[in-house]
């Protein structure tokens, strides 16, 4: 039997985690200026270390998301932590997103798939995060291998950072934001979903408007929490009713309470507790 036929599509495994281990994702991002704050050297030894600490001290959270970037910095070498990070986190039964901001055009999107969402990749992981800013067809290769494998894709909407909004919140001929565009196209592909779809989208937790999500039937990745200014009022306001399928994403908040592993099990469990209500 092939891996990925023994599985729950990823949606509906996400929606067990949040329910039983509380609506949270953490980030493990290694940035250099961390590592020094934990005492580590910045190099392959000290992320090495960093990513340990964390895959310990988060084997009870729902979603880890470990940022590619910050492995990918310390070339072949760094991967291969990265390897190793996710392959511990499978093991502990922890999903696991990777969060590799991964588009481009259709042929080249396939083998990016491959790496994230094939069951014979040794970095692959239960979803990937994808920018459908080359236009959300392009994302077909990732999607069709995720619903294969039964793992997940989180689409780029409205994202944290302020230059977003110049091509997000630009207008197609319709008059929907190109954000709204790309939460709808996702939408499309979660019809039929259980519980919680398998192709998520991304909107920033720092936002004054989001686009409307209540047809999405899929997770809603919030990322923006704490370092940059968004807050646990923000996630409710732009949830709305979409309480549930919510997903706040904490990085350096939670990471800054290291470098001792109980530390940031406390820091964790501080942040689950202020957004119990989503999964109230
Ligand atoms: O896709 C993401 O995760 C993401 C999208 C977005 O719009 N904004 C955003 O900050 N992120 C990621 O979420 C994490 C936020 O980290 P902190 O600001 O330290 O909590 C980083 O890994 C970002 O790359």
């Amino acid at each position: 039997m092939t891996e990925h036929a023994a599985r729950r599509p990823f949606g509906e495994r996400l929606a067990s985690a949040l329910a039983e281990r509380g609506p949270l994702c953490v980030g493990i991002d290694p940035h250099p200026q961390l590592l020094t704050e934990w005492g580590l050297p910045v190099d392959v030894a000290g992320l090495e270390t960093f990513s340990e600490r964390c895959v310990e001290a988060f084997d009870g959270v729902a979603l880890v998301k470990p940022q590619v970037a910050f492995f990918e910095a310390f070339g072949s070498a760094g991967i291969a932590v990265l390897e190793r990070v996710i392959g511990a986190l499978r093991s502990s039964g922890t999903l696991v997103l990777a969060d590799a901001k991964r588009g481009d055009i259709g042929s080249t999107m396939d083998a990016y798939a491959r790496t994230w969402l094939s069951d014979t990749s040794e970095l692959r992981s239960d979803a990937v995060t994808v920018s459908p800013y080359l236009g959300f067809g392009a994302l077909a290769p990732a999607l069709e291998l995720a619903a294969q494998t039964q793992r997940g894709v989180f689409v780029l909407a409205a994202t944290s950072n302020p230059e977003g909004a110049q091509v997000q919140r630009a207008r197609v001929d319709d008059g929907r934001t190109v954000a709204q565009v790309m939460v709808d196209e996702a939408a499309a592909r979660n019809t039929g979903a259980v519980t919680l779809g398998s192709v998520g989208v991304v909107v920033g937790a720092t936002l004054a408007a989001a686009p409307d999500v209540g047809e999405l039937r899929g997770p809603i990745l919030m990322p923006g929490v704490g370092a940059q200014g968004g807050t646990a009022d923000d996630v409710r306001r732009l949830a709305g009713d979409a309480l549930r399928s919510v997903v706040p994403n904490v990085s350096r908040e939670v990471l800054r309470a290291g470098p001792s592993v109980a530390a940031l099990r406390a820091a964790v469990a501080r942040a689950v507790d202020g957004f119990s209500f989503l999964q109230a």
